[in-house]
């Protein structure tokens, strides 16, 4: 079937209904992914001089190198599916682009050449490509995880092996996933004494993509490693502390309600997102983008959303004080007026950023 993206048309095959069959890959729900990769790209390209080339290090159909290719990046895809270097070589000519198409694993491509900007978007973790990835390029590392219950803790064994960390599931599921990922891929980057830096992160659907612009130097690269470190999370009153530091120093129980603490970590504690950068990339979502509106007002969201490393659901707070919800404007303004700052945040309707604490949310919107 044929899929338009962008200003590109595509040659795809029918997905199976359910489960990853024989077929090239293509997963029309990531066209905001792909939309927002493109934006970012642009955004990159302005804040960073010289980038040129760009990496589709697990291309699929194409679709992502094809999308660059046509907004003018020099391209190389990489899959190590014979099929898929096929369709992605057709899918290049039909849309009269240049590009070169290389069938192998890409973790080799990766220790002989070095690109701009390396794309990694793989079934589940991305961590077998990370090591490789972030010795090839000094631009951007554009990664997807689509292993979301590893990352939130949900399935822990498997998230404490891929990611070399302690996940937690709590209610912020999506933004632990995002910390997990980003504290693994900083601490891969410091082993090469590279600092790697988050420009813009979202959690959308059932992924976590994060590009990150990638410096070098041991100095730089403990700077990044200063911003990881532990959050104490108590499961009886969701009171949680964050801690920065190379150990973790947890209390023997929770500070406000004498309950368990679980630990989490080492994650990244640090910002997500550069807040100019990802206002820059919003101003390069366009018309021709199928998800420019949900980009933008995810990407709006973003900008404005405090750096806490946790967030708080309103609903889910209420639940525990036997209150019911209000209006999330009303809320914050609430918070805003004892004095407390306080925002919306990507992972839902009723979630909210705020540096106040559990008790202090409670009094400050009890009326
Ligand atoms: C999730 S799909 C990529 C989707 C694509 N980027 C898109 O936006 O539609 C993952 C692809 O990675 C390929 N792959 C798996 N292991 C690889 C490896 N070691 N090197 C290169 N490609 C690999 C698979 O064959 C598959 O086509
Ligand atoms: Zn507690």
């Amino acid at each position: 079937m044929d899929v338009s993206e962008g200003h590109v048309t595509l040659t795809v095959p029918e997905q199976p209904e359910e489960g990853v069959g024989d077929a090239v890959f293509f997963n029309p729900d990531q066209e905001l992914n792909r939309d927002l990769t493109i934006a970012t790209l642009r955004a990159a390209r302005e804040r960073i001089d010289g980038l040129e080339t760009y990496f589709d290090a697990t291309a699929a159909s194409g679709v992502r190198g094809v999308r660059a290719a046509a907004d003018g990046w020099t391209v190389e895809c990489c899959d190590t599916d014979p099929d898929a270097v096929t369709l992605a070589r057709e899918n290049l000519a039909r849309n009269d682009l240049a590009g070169t198409v290389h069938e192998g694993d890409a973790t080799v491509r990766l220790h002989e050449q070095r690109y701009d900007i390396v794309d990694l978007d793989p079934f589940g973790t991305p961590m077998p490509f990370v090591d490789a990835a972030v010795r090839a390029t000094d631009g951007v590392l554009a990664v997807t995880a689509t292993d979301l219950a590893p990352l939130c803790g949900a399935h822990f064994r498997s998230g404490v092996r891929s990611y070399a960390t302690v996940p937690r599931n709590t209610e912020y599921h999506g933004e632990m996933a995002v910390r997990v990922l980003i504290g693994a891929l900083v601490r891969a980057g410091a082993r090469y004494d590279r600092a790697l830096d988050p420009l813009f992160t979202h959690a959308s659907d059932h992924y976590v993509r994060t590009y990150l612009a990638v410096g070098s130097g041991a100095q730089a690269a403990d700077a990044q490693i200063d911003r990881l470190g532990y959050v104490h999370h108590c499961t009886d009153c969701l009171h949680r502390d964050a801690e920065r530091d190379l150990i973790a120093h947890p209390p023997a129980d929770c500070p406000a309600c004498g309950g368990s603490i679980v630990t989490a970590g080492p994650i990244w504690l640090g910002a997500i997102r550069d807040r100019e950068f990802t206002a820059a990339t919003r101003e390069h979502v366009d018309a021709s983008m199928g998800t420019a509106d949900r980009a933008r007002d995810l990407l709006d969201r973003i900008e404005h959303e405090l750096d806490t490393p946790t967030h708080y659901d309103q609903h889910r707070l209420c639940k525990e004080w036997g209150r019911s919800a209000s209006g999330m404007d009303e809320f914050l303004d609430a918070l805003r007026a004892a004095g407390y700052q306080a925002s919306r945040t990507q992972y839902g309707g009723t979630t909210f950023k705020t540096d106040a604490d559990v008790d202090s949310i409670r009094a400050a919107t009890d009326d």
